[in-house]
């Protein structure tokens, strides 16, 4: 059977002021269609690097390894090939783009998945109607379609815009690189309830989080500890609430 995200050895490394810099030490991590994994480890394992590799920003140069999706080298896609396949992608930032209007751009990016998919692209009006749908779901008010994406919002209207447009673009792969530090227990929860909304056996989701609290509403099927650029331990959700009580010592210690 052909795996869904399996990603082997993989390694990469940045051209830092200090010189090469190896962040990414032989990544291995296989997730099955319809589950949802979750990756943490201490601050500088290298869990945002995972997810920049995954989104194929040029400044980390991949030196081995490799990640196949749906039986594709997803390397060596384009950010919009990625997106076909069905993959999104959510960052600890997401971008702002001033004078450019939310509603259009959003409706700009479902489109341009749907016709890559070789679906039928939405018109403004049913566009208008769904997005709207969306924003009352998830308490969003509908000005914010009106503003410049991501321009001024805050933290927490940000994570809800992200929100909108996983719900909309409906991916078969969600890659969240979440930090819940800034975000209130309501915007966590609705991050929380945008995955858990889509979870089921068309829908994989890969979270990277530097807390555990988000655990406690995404409950993941894996969880991957990570440091040093390695996983070092992978397990069944009881391995959050062992590293909240524990911390990281004894993985650590056992890794060597
Ligand atoms: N552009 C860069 N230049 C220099 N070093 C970098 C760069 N990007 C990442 N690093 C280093 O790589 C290591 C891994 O960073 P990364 O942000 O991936 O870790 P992380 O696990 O997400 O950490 P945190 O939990 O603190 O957010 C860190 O030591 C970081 O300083």
């Amino acid at each position: 059977m052909t795996s869904f995200l399996n990603i082997r050895d993989l390694r990469a490394q940045i051209e830092a002021d200090e010189g090469t810099k190896q962040i990414l030490k032989g990544i291995n991590l296989d997730l099955p269609k319809g589950e949802v994994h979750a990756i943490m480890g201490p601050n500088g394992s290298g869990k945002s690097t995972l997810s920049y590799v995954l989104a194929g920003r040029e400044d980390y140069e991949v030196t081995a390894g490799g990640v196949d999706f749906k039986g594709q080298d997803l390397l060596a896609c384009t950010p919009e090939e990625r997106a076909a396949l069905g993959i999104f992608l959510a960052f600890q930032s997401p971008i702002e783009l001033p004078g450019v209007n939310n509603a259009n751009f959003l409706r700009t990016a479902v489109n341009a998945v749907l016709k890559a998919r070789g679906e039928k692209e939405m018109d403004a009006v049913s566009f208008l109607k769904l997005v709207r749908e969306e924003t009352r779901h998830l308490t969003m008010s509908p000005e914010m379609l009106k503003r410049a994406v991501n321009v001024g919002f805050s933290g927490g209207e940000k994570k809800r815009n992200e929100v909108l447009q996983m719900r909309l673009l409906k991916p078969s792969l969600a890659i969240l690189d979440e930090t819940d530090s800034g975000l209130d227990i309501d915007a966590l929860r609705i991050v929380a309830q945008g995955v858990n909304s889509l979870r089921g056996p068309e829908f994989s989701a890969l979270v990277i989080t530097h807390h555990q609290r988000l655990l406690d509403y995404i409950v993941p099927d894996r969880v991957h500890v990570m440091a040093q650029g390695r996983i070092i331990h992978s397990g069944g959700p009881e391995i959050a609430k062992q590293l909240e009580k524990h911390g990281y010592k004894e993985f650590l210690e056992a890794a060597g």
